[in-house]
């Protein structure tokens, strides 16, 4: 299976509002998607686009959040995971597990509508991945 594309980096922040006006008045973001609530993930999200990937700002939907334990630790928020686009998730779940990687769940819909699933952080060298099914 070859590295695909960098579909987006994820970015934990306790408020996506005042994460959106960092990324406009700091770093110059001009398209700001409208936030989403995605509560069967546990997360609020807002995709920014940068030039050739995006940024995605995800916010605790609910205290059950996967990413409650992360802004524990981290309560200031930061880079959570980066996605990579895979051709067939099926097939890239196989192939992780194939190579003795522990693959989080099922493929399930993500963000952008299409299946992802992530892969433990433990089998990556410390960094979240998450693999995207996409056909573009
Ligand atoms: C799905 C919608 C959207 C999309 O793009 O479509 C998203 O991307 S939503 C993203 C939020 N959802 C997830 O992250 C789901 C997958 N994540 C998980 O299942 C957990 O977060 C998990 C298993 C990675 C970590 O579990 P937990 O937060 O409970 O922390 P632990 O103490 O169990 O962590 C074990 C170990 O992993 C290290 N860790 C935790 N989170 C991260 C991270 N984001 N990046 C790197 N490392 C991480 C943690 O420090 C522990 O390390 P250790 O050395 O054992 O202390
Ligand atoms: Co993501």
């Amino acid at each position: 299976m070859a590295l695909g594309r960098l579909n987006h980096v994820g970015v934990a922040t306790p408020s996506i509002a005042a994460s959106i006006e960092m990324w406009r008045d700091l770093l110059g973001a001009e398209a700001i998607g409208e936030p989403f609530d995605l509560p069967a993930q546990g997360v609020k999200v807002c995709f920014i686009d940068a030039p050739n990937t995006q940024i995605e700002l995800i916010e605790p939907y609910d205290e059950a959040s996967p990413i409650a334990g992360f802004l524990k630790k981290n309560p200031a928020g930061g880079q959570h995971h980066v996605c990579f686009e895979v051709p067939d998730i099926h097939a890239a779940v196989a192939a992780m597990k194939a190579k003795g990687a522990t693959v989080l769940g099922e493929p399930r819909i993500g963000a952008h509508g299409t299946p992802i699933v992530f892969v433990h952080p433990r089998d990556t060298g410390g960094m979240l991945v998450e693999l995207m099914e996409s056909h573009a």
